[in-house]
This record gives structure tokens, sequence and C-alpha cells, in this order.
């Protein structure tokens, strides 16, 4: 048999100590699906003392990260620090030049720095692989590298931030406004210390980008996708969209048109009876097409313990076997430079506005879509106390531009009230 494979691990948290658990629990079970046996040669955090769920007395201890990263005796980094810049990135490109390869968990500084940070493991000749990354245990870059090879991609769709999506289902559960759920979701530990990251949708564009790049053969773009977050999704659009069969998601869709490379990240309504539509609570779900396979569903666990320690070793697994992919799917230094997509492909939209009671006021809106080339779909009225009527319109496919120009000219029409909601259907 050959000799042990020797892992340095930075990061004891949620990631990390699940991580040392898997090995613990199943060194054997690993070694004989890894071909070989795999070692901990040293493990760094902040704080040595501090009480863990797992016994790690047994392994040596490295203060510095960076100074674990260029130990002679590790064989793969397997960063599960966080943090975009800072240590994990020193580490990770120390690891690099003393010749690691890299297992990481970290998909906000791969969405900054991993163009960069492939080209240079790939010119020595070593891997960074970060099935963790995105959607946690849902084994999706492994999908799209290796079981989708074949097909040219044709859209990525998802769900990919399990706080998002349970802040969205309790909303609708319990009739509470988004900061009475945001609240909640706070005191059950599920924000990221930063919780821009994930109610901004920062974590899911981040995700996003990375499947984009292996999806199209492109280089990593973050600062094009289309960034929106949830913070503005009220509980009446949620009751609404039900009302007319739709669920509201933070969806993820990246595809290639005739434009570019469309990257999108923000709140969609997808119809109540979809797989998308059916998500529930913190689970995470991506959708992949390709050309020749069709739709591929893949939902699963995308954050938490025990599901992200199994991506992070399924990396350990693929490279103890002597598998070396390229960290996109293919070699960095021929991912393109996408070209973005200023403005999104067509799409039926939602649009919820309050109307003035009086003769006329609906003839006078639909007059403003028309004019725009937007045509109705299906429209409802609700009954009102007020004089503020509240009206739904589904729209048939149109653009972004043509949506916003009609909702820029309602005010002029002196019978729309207070600022109207437009949101993007997906049909998945
Ligand atoms: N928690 C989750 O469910 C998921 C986490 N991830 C990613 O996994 C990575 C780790 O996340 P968690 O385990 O949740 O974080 P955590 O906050 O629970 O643990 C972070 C660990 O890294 C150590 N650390 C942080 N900065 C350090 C430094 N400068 N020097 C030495 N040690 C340092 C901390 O002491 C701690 O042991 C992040 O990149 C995160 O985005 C990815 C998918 C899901
Ligand atoms: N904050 C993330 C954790 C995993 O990436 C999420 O809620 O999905
Ligand atoms: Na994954």
């Amino acid at each position: 048999m050959p000799e042990p494979l020797r892992l340095g691990i930075a990061g004891l948290g949620t990631v990390g100590i699940g991580t040392v658990k898997i090995l613990q629990r199943h060194a054997e079970l690993l070694s004989r699906r890894a071909g070989r046996g795999l070692s901990v040669a040293a493990i760094s955090a902040r704080d040595r003392t501090k009480n863990r769920d797992a016994d790690i007395s047994c392994y040596e201890w490295e203060d510095d990260p960076v100074a674990l990263a260029r130990r002679e005796d590790v064989d793969v980094y397997v960063e599960l620090m966080g943090g975009a810049d800072g240590p994990a990135l020193a580490a990770i490109r120390a690891a690099i030049e003393t010749g690691k390869d890299v297992v990481t968990a970290n998909k906000a500084l791969l969405a900054h720095h991993g163009q960069q940070l492939a080209e240079a493991a790939e010119a020595k000749g070593h891997v960074i692989r970060f099935e963790a990354a995105v959607a946690g245990g849902i084994p999706v870059v492994k999908a799209l590298t290796e079981g989708l090879a074949g097909n040219e991609i044709r859209r990525v769709v998802g769900v990919m931030n399990g706080t998002c999506n349970y802040i969205l289902t309790r909303m609708e559960e319990s009739g509470l406004p988004y900061t009475d759920i945001f609240e909640e979701a706070r005191q059950l530990g599920y924000l990221e210390a930063d919780p821009e990251l994930d109610v901004g949708g920062i974590d899911a564009g981040h995700k996003l980008s990375l499947l984009a790049s292996i999806a199209f053969g492109t280089r990593v773009s973050f600062d094009a996708v289309d960034l929106e977050g949830i913070g503005r999704v009220s509980i009446d659009d949620i009751h609404r969209a039900r009302d007319m069969g739709f669920r509201i998601k933070l969806l993820g869709v990246a595809q290639m048109t005739g434009r570019g490379l469309e990257q999108r990240m923000s709140p969609c309504l997808v119809p109540a009876d979809s797989p998308l539509g059916q998500l529930q609570g913190g689970t995470n779900m991506v959708v992949l097409e390709g050309d020749s396979v069709g739709q591929v569903v893949l939902r699963g666990a995308g954050a938490g313990a025990g599901p992200t320690a199994s991506a992070v070793m399924s990396d350990v697994i693929e490279i103890a076997r002597g598998t070396r992919l390229s960290t996109f799917g293919q070699p960095a230094a021929t991912l393109t430079e996408p070209t973005p997509a200023r403005s999104s492909a067509p799409a039926p939209y939602y649009l919820r506005m309050g109307l003035t009671d009086k003769p006329g006021a609906l003839a006078k809106v639909a007059t403003v879509l028309g004019e725009e080339g937007i045509s109705i779909d299906r429209m409802r009225q609700y009954g009102h106390a007020d004089t503020s009527a509240p009206v739904l319109i589904v729209t048939h496919k149109t653009t972004r531009e043509a949506v916003d120009h009609a909702l820029r000219r309602l005010p002029a029409t002196a019978v729309v009230l207070g600022d109207p909601v437009a949101i993007r259907i997906e049909t998945v």
C-alpha cells in the first residue's frame, strides 16, 4: 500500500471538527476507499485550549496556519478557516508555493482569488479542490466537473444559501415579517458572522460564480454577478405570490446567452409545485441543465458540520486516489474572460401595486404596460377596506428593461399608490 496521505488541517470550527470526526470515525473505511491511509500531520486554529466536540490531543499543533502550510510533512493543506483574504489566502499561497495540494470550503476566497490560485497551483502541478464551498454536502462541483463533463451546459439554477431559504420559508409559515424571522435565524445561529453575506445574497453569489466558471469555461467573475438580497421581500409578496401559485426563493441563475454570461442571484418567483418551489427550510437545491443529459436536480444539506465535512472528505479521497482535476474543470490558463450580459433573458414578471379605486384606473395601468410591449397573462384584484385596491399582474415574457421603464411611467398615471413591486418569475 502507498504511504498514507498526510493532512494539515487549518480551522477547527464547525467544518474542521466535522472533518476530524469523520477521519476518526471512519479511518478504516476511508483508507479502503482511498487505497491508502489518511493521517493528520498537524492541526491549527485560533485557540488550542477551546473545548471541542472531538479529541484533538493526539495531533501536533501549529499556532500559525501559514507555518502549517509550509510543513514538510503535509501533503494536503485543508483550509477550513474562512475569510476572503487574510490568513486563509496567505496560507493557501504558502501551501501551493511549498508543493501541497489544497482542499478548501472557502467560497468567498475562491470567488475573489480562485483564478490566480488555480493558475499558481496548476503551474506547479498541484490541485485545489472545493466541493464543500458550493452547496455544502451536495456533490455539485463533482457533478459539473465530472459527471456532466460530456455536456454543453445550458444553465445552472439553484437555491444556494440555506439561511435565506430558511428565512423565506419561515416567513410564509408564520406570517411574520422579515425582521422578526431574521432575528429568529440569528438566535438559532444560522447567520454568518456578517449576516449581509447571507441575506445580501453575497454568499450565494460567491457559490454561483464558482459553478459558472466550471459550467461555461470562464474565469470566475463574482463582480459581474447581478446581486440582490432578500431584505426587501415583504410578507405581502410572499402571500400574494402564493395566491398566484408561486413561492419566492433567493435564486441563482447562470447561463451563457447571445449577449454574454448572465449571472444573477436575486429573489425570484418559482412555481409552488416545482422542485424549487417545494424546497423548505435550510436545504439547498441546484438544477443543472446539459444539452445531452437534460435536467439534473441535486438536493441536500448546504451547510452544517456533517454535510460540509462529507464534501471536504470527498476531495481528500479524490486526491488520495491520485485523481488530478483542474480546479475549474479545465486548465485555469484556458478559462476565458467572460463578457457579462448587460441584460437578463426575457421572463414573465409578477407585478404588485395599489390602485386608486376609481373607474378606469386599471385601464391606465394596462395602457402603460401595453405601450411598453408588456402583455398581461393573469391579473387579480383584491377586496379592500380603504381607498387603495391591491392588484396583482402576471405578465407574459418580457424584459427587465421594459418592466423598469413601465414602473417609471406609472406614477404619471396618478392611479398608482405607493411603489409598485416587480419580481421575476423563473421557470425551471
Ligand atoms: N459552517 C458551514 O456550514 C459551512 C462553512 N463553509 C465554509 O467553511 C469554512 C469554515 O467555516 P466554519 O467551520 O463554519 O467556521 P468557524 O468559524 O466555525 O471555524 C473557523 C475556524 O478557523 C479558525 N480560524 C479562523 N481564523 C483563523 C486564523 N487567523 N488563524 C488560525 N485559525 C483561524 C477558528 O479558530 C476556527 O477554529 C468557511 O470558509 C465557510 O465559509 C462552507 C460551507 C458550509
Ligand atoms: N451561510 C451559508 C452556509 C453555507 O455555505 C448558508 O446559509 O447556506
Ligand atoms: Na458541494
